[in-house]
């Protein structure tokens, strides 16, 4: 038998199951053939639904067909809309238009189609249209523009035909003639005969066919539980979700069509891999769906901003602000979809236009993914060594489905053990200024810094319909995947990705991702959240969580360990160490041994730290007791002597205790207890947004005790003559933001040399403590100075240990000692700002 007739026999087969006749398979066949240019496997997938579709479809009519008839109305059949496409899709269109246009009642499919393509050409109805285009038009200048196009939900066994307000998708503006550009819906039956159909058309049915194919079925399961019909699903420009419920006849009356479905279904039920959502779920569904609109360009990937647009009841997002001077985009996203089932499925959709390769084929897609991620690491700055792709789009997933449901938020909420309502305590500060409306909401910063709460209730009324699988597009990349939290969340182990290659396009990409279930605690997962800033320097990650796009990440090198400069005077050599200096005859733990060594010297024969490592609390006081007001003048302050004023007159340093570590010259373990500012970080910290607009913070994500050691400040050790000049060449402040005198010592000499009065710069080089803030009063941590490699004091350590137990969530902030009567901002290391601490007695209230 040859290979089409072979073919035949199997689809007529497979209908034949469902209890339809040969006879009526074949014509449906062949103009579905017709229509896909001979294309089988489009037919044949999924067990040849579209085929079902069509004859389900074809029995529905017949019944009708005297209605129809007798009204004279080409019947409205609510399979997707299409929309038209932009001139690089046009040239590859490949179906034949004047057999579409000749054969207008052979499919109800096409002449749908048909109906609205001509109607979105040439009728004029700007009040419709306007304001939607201007919203949503694509800000690439070569992109298309979108026009709204109200479809009537009919419901064909009632007549009127009823438009539902909310059934409005959104067609690729055609490159018409000018007159007909501002196009809209025509009621006008008449009309829509006269009009034609676009020669590139036939493709672009045959992509909205094979969306809709795969959405039918749960269409017609509406029907079963009486759903009401609501919105199809905007997909920048393509139809995907059938626009009406219909009522659905019985096929045969041996076979309903709930039957005929109930078969299909449990034939079986590995509906398409790429369909998402499973039998059950289709009678939950509500059929809303939120939907980004065209991006200009590949890097729209970063964007993230989004503003939710009210339209018809239901809520979109629009993209914020798209960056118009792309002009190297090598090519263009042309549709961004994303949307969940109500079961938690969440599924986003990346449409990409290339530029008209004819050489175009299916890339590995290792190979591809390899590409994304070594552009993004390089582009982007993006600071996670192990950065992956589907990460980030299972993040995209996570975010999504956070913002469209309570309780995915609660629950991470809880996992953190934060109560919801201190989340609500801080956004209420905001409330008049950002328009938090709501109980929970989810943070999202603005350009400025700000954080702004959207009320997450708002922004998706109803959870969307999963979407239907885009058959556009020569690759057609679909993962799925949950990674390993998820499967220890919910319990499920799924990861797959497929490659498919469609034949019928040959130069435009779409990649999908979809994640099956949600993880219950995604609101902290989304794509500007860093795993680790620390690129692996501490022994502990450091995650950021970040608003904005990675542009505003911050910029510096990570490091753990201050570096030396050019010209500081710090010697690490162990020959400058003394026998009185380190204790060259302990073992194993000195906090243990019953006599103090001499390392415990320094703090008057008693270690500063106690087993466990925390600071001892007489110790604790007295620091903090000593950071209270200034307390010596040198003669002639490096500070000022740096600037060459005629006075160098100093205005006041802090008198310090220093803690003594042991360290490689003692004899000790390296696990000794006196050892622990030089084993580095040992929190859970997170660098955050702080809400207040003071910028990045630092904050513990677990509860501390007070007297623990959180960080010490790492930077360049400079000299002050270094960083005075640095502050002449920056132009902004940034030197005079991150840079810690290392003054203790400064009053014991009269004349201290420039390379004996160090800073700590953070600018360039630094860790996590040149994110904590200010606090005039009741800061949460104290600045302590460390000694471990020099007993030399023009160089030590600054480590910060806690005040005060410190609650998980809680900022972590520091008193700077900035004086903000002073206006000699040369002065501070720190240039004076207005103090936004919000502590009782804030110092820079007046200023
Ligand atoms: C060492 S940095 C702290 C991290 C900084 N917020 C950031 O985003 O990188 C010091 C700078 O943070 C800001 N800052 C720190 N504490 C502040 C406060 N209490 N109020 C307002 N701004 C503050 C000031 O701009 C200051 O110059």
């Amino acid at each position: 038998m040859p290979p089409n007739k072979r073919k035949v026999a199997a689809a007529c087969k497979a209908m034949k199951r469902f209890g339809i006749p040969e006879d009526e398979v074949k014509p449906v066949l062949n103009e579905l053939l017709e229509l896909y240019n001979n294309t089988w496997t489009l037919i044949e997938e999924d067990r040849y639904k579209v085929l079902l579709d069509v004859l389900l479809e074809k029995k529905r009519e017949e019944d009708k067909g005297v209605n129809s008839e007798q009204n004279d109305e080409p019947e409205v059949v609510e399979l997707p809309t299409k929309r038209l496409r932009s001139r690089h899709q046009k040239e590859h269109t490949s179906a034949r238009v004047a057999n579409s246009r000749s054969q207008p009642k052979r499919a109800s499919v096409r002449r749908a189609h048909q109906d609205e393509t001509t109607e979105s050409q040439t009728c004029s109805e700007p009040e419709d249209s306007e304001p939607l285009v201007r919203r949503f038009s694509p800000r690439c200048q070569e992109g298309p523009a979108l026009v709204p196009v109200e479809i009537s939900s009919v419901d064909i066994s009632n007549s009127p035909p009823v438009t539902t307000p909310s059934t409005r998708v959104y067609l690729d503006k055609p490159e018409l003639s000018s007159s007909s550009q501002s196009c809209s819906v025509p009621r006008d039956s008449e009309r829509r005969k006269r009009q034609k159909w676009p020669e590139d058309e036939t493709s672009q049915l045959h992509h909205c066919y094979k969306r809709a194919k795969s959405s039918s079925l749960s269409f017609l399961e509406k029907e079963k539980t009486s759903v009401t019909p609501q919105v199809a699903l905007n997909s920048g420009g393509t139809c995907i979700e059938p626009l009406a419920m219909l009522k659905v006849g019985p096929y045969m009356d041996h076979t309903p069509v709930e039957n005929v479905l109930e078969m299909y279904h449990n034939n079986s039920l590995d509906l398409p891999r790429d369909e998402p959502f499973t039998d059950d779920q289709l009678h939950n569904e509500v059929p809303l769906a939120m939907v980004l609109p065209a991006l200009p360009c590949v890097s729209g990937f970063s964007n993230g901003k989004s503003t939710d647009v009210e339209e018809d009841g239901l809520k979109f997002l629009e993209p914020e602000s798209f960056n118009e001077d792309k002009g190297d985009c090598v090519s263009e996203v042309s549709q961004f979809d994303i949307a969940s089932s109500p079961k938690g499925e969440v599924k986003i959709s990346l449409t990409c236009n290339s530029s008209g390769r004819s050489d175009f084929h299916v890339p590995s897609l290792d190979a591809f993914l390899k590409m994304v991620e070594e552009r993004i690491l390089k582009s982007y700055r993006i600071t996670e060594p192990n950065f992956s792709l589907l990460k980030l789009m299972t993040e995209f997933c996570d975010f999504f489905w956070a913002l469209g449901t309570a309780s995915a938020v609660d629950e991470h909420l809880r996992s953190i053990n934060l109560p919801a309502r201190k989340i609500s305590d801080t956004e209420e500060i905001h409330d008049d200024k950002y328009g938090y409306e709501g109980n929970y909401c989810i943070p999202s910063s603005l350009s400025s810094g700000l954080v702004r709460f959207q009320n997450h209730f708002g922004v998706i009324p109803q959870i969307p319909k999963p979407i239907a699988l885009s058959g556009l597009g020569g690759l057609h990349c679909i993962a799925g995947f949950n990674i390993k939290y998820i499967e220890n969340i919910c319990g499920e182990s799924e990861r797959r990705l497929k490659v498919l290659k469609d034949p019928h396009s040959s130069n435009s990409c779409n990649v999908e991702a979809v994640r099956k279930r949600h993880c219950p605690f995604p609101f902290l997962k989304y794509s500007d959240y860093v795993d680790d800033i620390t690129e692996g320097e501490e022994k502990v990650k450091v995650s950021l969580l970040n608003g904005r796009s990675p542009e505003d990440l911050p910029t510096f090198k990570y490091i753990s360990h201050n570096l030396v400069h050019d010209k500081a005077f710090v010697n690490f050599s162990l020959a400058h160490i003394s026998d009185e200096d380190c204790c060259s005859h302990c073992f194993g733990d000195c906090l243990s041994s019953p006599i103090p060594c001499t390392c415990a010297r320094e703090t008057g024969g008693e270690f500063a730290y106690m087993t466990g490592g925390l600071v001892k609390e007489k110790f604790l006081k007295e620091c903090i007791s000593m950071n209270l007001d200034a307390d010596f003048y040198c003669q002639k302050c490096p500070l000022e002597r740096s600037k060459n004023k005629e006075s160098d007159k100093c205005k006041g340093h802090l008198l310090r205790r220093f803690i003594k570590e042991c360290w490689f010259k003692c004899r000790c373990s390296k696990k000794c207890g006196n050892r622990l500012v030089q084993h580095g970080i040992s929190a859970n910290l997170q660098v955050f947004l702080t809400p207040e607009g003071k910028g990045w913070g630092l904050r513990t994500l677990e509860e501390l005790p007070r007297g623990a050691f959180v960080c010490e400040y790492v930077g360049e050790i400079i000299t002050s003559s270094e960083l005075h000049e640095r502050n002449l060449q920056s132009s902004g402040n940034e030197n005079h933001t991150y840079s810690v005198p290392l003054d203790a010592n400064w009053g014991t000499k009269r004349h201290l040399k420039d390379e004996e009065a160090l800073y700590l710069n953070a600018t360039a080089y630094g860790n996590v403590a040149r994110f904590i803030n200010h606090r005039c009063h009741d800061a949460t941590l104290v600045a302590i100075p460390v000694e471990v490699e020099t007993p030399n004091r023009h160089y030590y350590h600054l480590a910060f240990f806690t005040r005060m137990k410190v609650e998980a969530m809680e900022e972590l902030t520091w008193d700077y000692g900035i004086d903000f009567d002073d206006h000699d901002h040369d002065h501070h290391p720190v240039n004076p700002f207005e103090c936004l601490c919000g502590s009782q007695f804030c110092r820079g209230l007046n200023h």
